[in-house]
């Protein structure tokens, strides 16, 4: 569904996407996941025909990006990574604007909006600016699907929403995905990476790696530790310091680590070590790599 060849862009100078390839097949649901200028948003508006590429080529539906930017526009949904509805006008009347300009009505797609539409229907008589995070994305949802899209554009949609909307707004996606839905979506939360069927990791304007999120967990090199004592501050600077431990890097209530060298046999070594330098209630276990820790790991 879509198909891109070294798709590359350039602002003053400035490579935004460098020679990225990847295809996403028809019904699957594929994560861009990368930091904020990791280029995500400029492949996103490449492939909606909203920028010109300077290298490359990109096809949707088989549609060509710039010989075919038309066809592409009419065939498309897409919500962009800034909330771009009418804040003016009303919920209903920011759904009757998108199904008219698609020469729709909401009755003839009522299928495919409904999940989304009785959840911001209590509100339809509210202006779109007055919404809360949360809502306003499922609003932009809806509007992006009022005219039935194969391809679905979806660039940072939970940006900025609270946790509850944005595991609401994911269940949205895996619906619409069990509905035959193709799925472009970006985030630079990784623990949403899991959530897709693949995904690509990019940082820089590259891509630099795209499996599954299974996939990419196994590619992992070497063994990876979390360790936890009663002084996470210093735990940090002393682990940075030994000698056989190559990155380090504080996760959440854990510092996760790994070996330069050997791997597991190093650990009595390294409590001995920690032990020596007045360290308490140290734990430390061999964990499974998260995503988080791949994308720094390629990083590096
Ligand atoms: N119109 C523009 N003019 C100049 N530089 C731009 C323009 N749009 C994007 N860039 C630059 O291109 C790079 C990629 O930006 P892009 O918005 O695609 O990244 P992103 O991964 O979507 O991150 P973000 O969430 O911050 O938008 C950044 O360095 C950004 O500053």
């Amino acid at each position: 569904m879509i198909d891109c060849i070294n798709l590359t862009k350039q602002y003053d100078g400035l490579t935004a996407v460098d020679a990225v390839t990847f295809s996403v097949k028809e019904g699957e649901l594929f994560g861009l996941i990368g930091p904020d200028g990791a280029g995500k948003s400029t492949i996103f508006r490449m492939l909606t025909t909203l920028v010109l590429p300077d290298g490359g080529a990109a096809t949707v539906q088989g549609f060509d990006i710039v010989a075919d930017y038309k066809k592409i526009r009419h065939q498309v949904g897409y919500m962009p990574a800034k909330f771009s509805l009418y804040q003016d006008l009303t919920v209903q009347e920011n759904l009757d604007f998108f199904a008219t300009i698609f020469n729709t009505t909401i009755e003839e797609n009522y299928d495919l909006i409904h999940d989304i539409y009785i959840q911001i229907a209590p509100f339809k008589a509210r202006r779109a600016g007055d919404l809360s995070g949360g809502m306003k994305q499922k609003l932009a949802l809806c509007c992006a699907l009022i005219h039935q899209p194969k391809v679905l554009f979806l660039d940072e949609p939970t940006t900025g929403v609270d946790a509850v909307s944005r595991q609401e707004f994911w269940q949205m996606l895996q619906r619409l995905k069990a509905q035959g839905m193709t799925i472009l979506v970006s985030t630079p939360y990784m623990d949403e990476a899991n959530l897709c069927e693949r995904i690509a990791l990019m940082q820089t304007g590259k891509m630099m790696s795209i499996d599954t999120p299974d996939g990419i967990v196994s590619q992992y090199q070497g063994d990876l530790f979390a360790v936890q004592s009663n002084a996470m501050s210093r735990l940090l600077r002393d682990l940075r310091a030994y000698e056989y431990v190559k990155n380090c890097f504080a996760f959440g209530d854990f510092h996760h680590f790994n070996f330069s060298n050997i791997g597991e046999g190093q650990v009595p070594l390294l409590l001995n070590y920690l032990n020596g330098l007045g360290h308490e209630a140290l734990i430390c276990e061999k964990i499974r790599p998260t995503i988080e820790d791949c994308f720094i790991q390629l990083m590096q």
